[in-house]
Formats: structure tokens, C-alpha cells, sequence
């Protein structure tokens, strides 16, 4: 019982770990970053099974870029910003095809990063929605307007499939455990502007150094 109760999932912890992945110089902190997507994995897991192969992949890219974080060279890893420049001085990403670094740091952050467009997307769509929305409408609207672009179709199918899995509006607001939905929408008003902060530095740093269309 004491454990169900330790462990039970707060979405607003969650969003919170994403409110801790920005540096006063406005760097993004890979450790905090990745803490945010295991966070959200948990949540996904708490849906059922048929979301498994997406949090399979997730916690793939999350474990990548933890090893990196703790492995010797760890001290590049730090922040995203670190890490691409470090990369890219020492010829560690594939740039055009997926060769001799086909898991670099940069390749496998940016994958979450164009996820955590579609959570974006998503989140926004959650905080204006009615009563009567549906969960999977929004999911994949949010997923059609971002990851979608990146995925195979076989990728597409699967993904659309689990997304009529996904619970209605209200179970989806108790199993965030916020509180009542006016508490979930203040919430969600508070954390999409910082989601969105780190998505942009993210966007403008990979732009920067073409990196966006890594393979
Ligand atoms: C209101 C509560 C907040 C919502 C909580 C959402 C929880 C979401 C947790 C995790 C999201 C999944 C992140 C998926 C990362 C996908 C990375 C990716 O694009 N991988 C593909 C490309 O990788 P490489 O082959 O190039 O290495 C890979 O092919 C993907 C495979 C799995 C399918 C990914 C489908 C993504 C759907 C995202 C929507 C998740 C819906 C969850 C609904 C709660």
C-alpha cells in the first residue's frame, strides 16, 4: 500500500523536471531532460501494454543518452549545447548516413526532441479541449502535425492503432493525478510555455548546425 502511494504517478513532477532543464544561460541540461522523458514514459506505461513499443523505443534513446552522460567523456554531455559541439569536433555524428557513430548523442536526442513537439502539441490541445474530446483525436492530430513527418509507414499504422487505446479525456486528467480539470488546465497553462522554451532553444541550436535531418 506504501508503495502504491510513493509511486504514483504526478504529472505535475513530471513537467516540473522539464522546468529544471534550463541553465541561467538558458543551456538545456541532458540529465533533467532525460529525467522528464522517464517520467512520462511511467505515465505511458500506467496506460497498458499496447503503448509498449513506444516506450521501448523511448527508454532505448533515454538509456543511450544516459550512458553517455556517465561514461567517460561524460563531462561534454552535460548540456545539449556541450554535447552537439563536442560531437561535431571530434566527427562523432553521421551526418548524411547512418555509418560508423549510427547511436551519436546528437542523433538520439533528436529523436526525443522531435517528440517532446508532438507532447507540445498535445499538452496544448489537452489544455483547450471540452468535455466531449477525445484523447485519441488530439493524439493523433499532435503526432500527424509532428513525429509522423519522421516515421515509415509501417511506424504510422502501429502508432495510429495504439492511439484508439488511449483512455477518454477524464481518465487521462485522474490518471495525471493534478487535481480537478480547472487544476489540470491552470497546470498544463503553466508548464506548456516552458516545454515550449526548451523545444526552441533545441530547434534553433540544431538548425544552427544542420543537424535536423540527422539519419
Ligand atoms: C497528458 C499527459 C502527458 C502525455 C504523456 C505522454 C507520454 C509519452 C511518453 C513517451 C512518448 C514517446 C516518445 C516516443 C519517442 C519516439 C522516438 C522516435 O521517433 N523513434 C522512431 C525513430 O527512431 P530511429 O529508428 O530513428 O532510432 C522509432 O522508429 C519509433 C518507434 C516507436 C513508435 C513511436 C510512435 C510515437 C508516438 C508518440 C505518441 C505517444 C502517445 C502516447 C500517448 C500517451
Amino acid at each position: 500500500m506504501a508503495n502504491s502511494v510513493e509511486e504514483k504517478f504526478s504529472l505535475r513532477e513530471v513537467l516540473d523536471t522539464f522546468s529544471l532543464c534550463l541553465s541561467e544561460n538558458k543551456e538545456v541540461y541532458v540529465q533533467h531532460y532525460v529525467e522528464g522523458w522517464r517520467g512520462l514514459v511511467r505515465f505511458m506505461n500506467s496506460l497498458g501494454s499496447v503503448f509498449s513499443f513506444i516506450s521501448k523505443d523511448a527508454v532505448n534513446k533515454i538509456e543511450i543518452l544516459v550512458n553517455f552522460l556517465n561514461g567517460e567523456n561524460g563531462a561534454h554531455y552535460v548540456t545539449i549545447q556541450s554535447m552537439v559541439k563536442y560531437e561535431l569536433d571530434n566527427e562523432l555524428v553521421d551526418l548524411t548516413r547512418r555509418d560508423k557513430h549510427p547511436e551519436s548523442g546528437c542523433r538520439t536526442l533528436l529523436r526525443l526532441h522531435r517528440a517532446l513537439r508532438w507532447l507540445e502539441l498535445f499538452l496544448e490541445r489537452l489544455r483547450t479541449s471540452s468535455e466531449d474530446s477525445k484523447t485519441s483525436v488530439m493524439c493523433s492530430e499532435a503526432y500527424n502535425e509532428s513525429l509522423a513527418q519522421h516515421h515509415a509507414w509501417i511506424i504510422r499504422k502501429a502508432a495510429g492503432t495504439a492511439f484508439w487505446a488511449l483512455p477518454g479525456r477524464q481518465t487521462f486528467f485522474d490518471v495525471m493525478n493534478v487535481g480537478t480539470p480547472e487544476q489540470v488546465v491552470a497546470m498544463l497553462g503553466n508548464a506548456l510555455p516552458l516545454i515550449s522554451e526548451v523545444y526552441n532553444i533545441t530547434e534553433n541550436l540544431y538548425a544552427q548546425h544542420d543537424l535536423l535531418q540527422l539519419p
